[in-house]
């Protein structure tokens, strides 16, 4: 049983937003306030919910008194702030409120700080509060602590993630049923993975944010969206997610931030930066994120000390993503019981974000060439003459109606990424290519 105590503290909590996280984090706050208090050392009192419609159904249990449109007002009341409106505004102007007025502020709004981060971890310092955001990346999946603490005596050097559930369950069902993309995007709208306007997770936008968001925290550097070289799903085809069940491997979307060598290779020296990404990669099925089937997400991290690490779980819906949002409001609950802070920003790093065409990157590409002497010699030139060096060729007759042809399979050894889509657009214009019917960055090999 709990022990009560008369003079317990009470933390005001002030919830903005009551969709499908809001309601699952106030639907938490109502059913267990006695363990939350005992876990916070406070008793954690939601004392408004900013709505936009006060008129529509809420969480069994919430008081209709709580609910309010004016968002304002609520957080000038409060100790602690949830923010799971999303987008950048109001949610920023609340958050920045909320911590100049004293609130330690909870938020799950990945795309709010790929964009203004600085800003928001800005005014936290100034106000000597606590700004978390475990739920922004991956959903439940607790990274955002992990590399923001756990490893931050490590040197992280690169990090892997299939952080949106929507593009991976496409690309599995792609995978695993022969499905075309459009039939699969359908499907997972039908299921309620993706939006009506599926643009923000298809085109690599939502994965974009979480990348800026990981690279900031594992290099010590501000990354911002923008900063980040974005490919969606939408160029995958049958035929690229056929080559690589061909070659043992699967199409995974990859948010990929790593670090990048200097001069002479050195990867602290002169010259050394950060590369963050996101864009389609093949990925070997022994590989640990070949194996994130469905709507699920993973990070992989690679870390000097540490070796390799994998974060697994829910990266979406209404509870798993309450659960991390109500991990953080504990943990700052407590800061405010026991004094101090949790960890701000560390950018002191500072390193420069390259250029995709620097990455180092290997190809897998797919073609279709006249089965007739000197075809393959010419292939192998374009490569030659673009410094992209080889590691294996495939060739097979493609058959019945196709005589005279031959599909050619190439993968490379790794390249300047500029220097291998130099050679994919001169193969176009070889004599002996009659096609090319995929082309896949490789990683995790
Ligand atoms: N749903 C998920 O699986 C998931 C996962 C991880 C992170 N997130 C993040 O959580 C946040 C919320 O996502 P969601 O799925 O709950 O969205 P949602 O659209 O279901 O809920 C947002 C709610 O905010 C309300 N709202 C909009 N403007 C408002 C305003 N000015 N004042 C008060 N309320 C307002 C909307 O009416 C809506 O009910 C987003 O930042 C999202 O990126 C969501
Ligand atoms: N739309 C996202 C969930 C929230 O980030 C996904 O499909 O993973
Ligand atoms: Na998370």
């Amino acid at each position: 049983m709990r022990r009560c105590c008369v003079n317990e503290r009470v933390l005001r909590v002030a919830l903005l937003g009551c969709g499908v996280v809001g309601s699952e984090v106030a639907r938490e706050l109502l059913e267990q306030p006695d363990e939350l208090a005992a876990r916070c050392g406070a008793r954690l009192e939601l004392v408004g919910v900013a709505v936009r419609r006060p008129g529509r159904q809420r969480p069994p249990g919430l008081d209709p008194a709580l609910l309010t449109t004016d968002a304002e007002g609520l957080v000038e009341r409060a100790d602690l702030v949830v923010e799971v409106i999303g987008g950048i505004e109001p949610a920023r102007s609340l958050l920045l409120r909320a911590m100049a007025h004293g609130a330690s502020v909870v938020t799950a709004n990945k795309a709010l700080l790929a964009e203004d981060g600085p800003r928001l971890y800005e005014a936290a310092d100034a106000a000597g509060v606590d700004l978390y955001f475990e739920a922004a990346v991956a959903g439940a999946i607790p990274i955002v602590r992990p590399l923001r603490d756990s490893l931050v005596g490590d040197r992280v050097d690169r990090v892997l993630g299939v952080v949106n559930g929507t593009t991976n369950y496409v690309l599995d069902q792609m995978d695993t049923t022969g499905a075309g993309l459009d039939e699969a995007v359908q499907e997972a709208q039908a299921l309620g993975y993706a939006e009506a306007d599926p643009t923000a997770d298809v085109e690599g936008f939502d994965a974009a944010a979480k990348a800026a968001i990981i690279a900031s925290l594992a290099f010590h550097t501000r990354v911002s969206a923008a900063d980040v070289h974005r490919e969606g799903i939408t160029g995958v085809t049958a035929g690229d997610v056929a080559a690589a069940r061909e070659a043992g491997a699967v199409v995974k979307l990859l948010a990929i931030c790593e670090r990048t060598a200097g001069e002479d290779g050195d990867p602290e020296g002169p010259g050394a930066g950060v590369s963050v990404r996101v864009h389609p990669a093949m990925v070997p099925r022994t590989h640990p994120l070949a194996g994130v089937r469905g709507a699920f997400n993973a990070v992989f991290v690679e870390a000097r000390g540490a070796g390799p690490l994998m974060f697994y779980g829910q990266g979406a819906g209404g509870a798993p993503t309450a659960s991390a949002v109500l991990g953080d409001l504990v943990a700052v609950a407590r800061h405010r019981v026991t004094g101090g802070r949790g960890s701000s920003e560390s950018a002191h790093a500072d390193l420069p974000v390259r250029p995709m065409g620097e990455a180092l990157t290997r190809y897998h590409v797919r073609l279709e060439v006249q089965d007739r002497p000197g075809a393959l010699a010419q292939v192998a030139q374009v490569f030659a003459d673009h410094g992209a060096s080889v590691e294996t060729v495939r060739q097979t007759p493609l058959g019945d109606g196709a005589e005279g042809t031959a599909a050619l399979v190439v993968a490379t050894h790794e390249a300047r990424d500029a220097a291998l889509a130099a050679t994919v657009e001169a193969l176009e214009a070889a004599p002996a290519v009659l096609g090319i019917t995929s082309v896949l960055r490789v990683e995790g090999a």
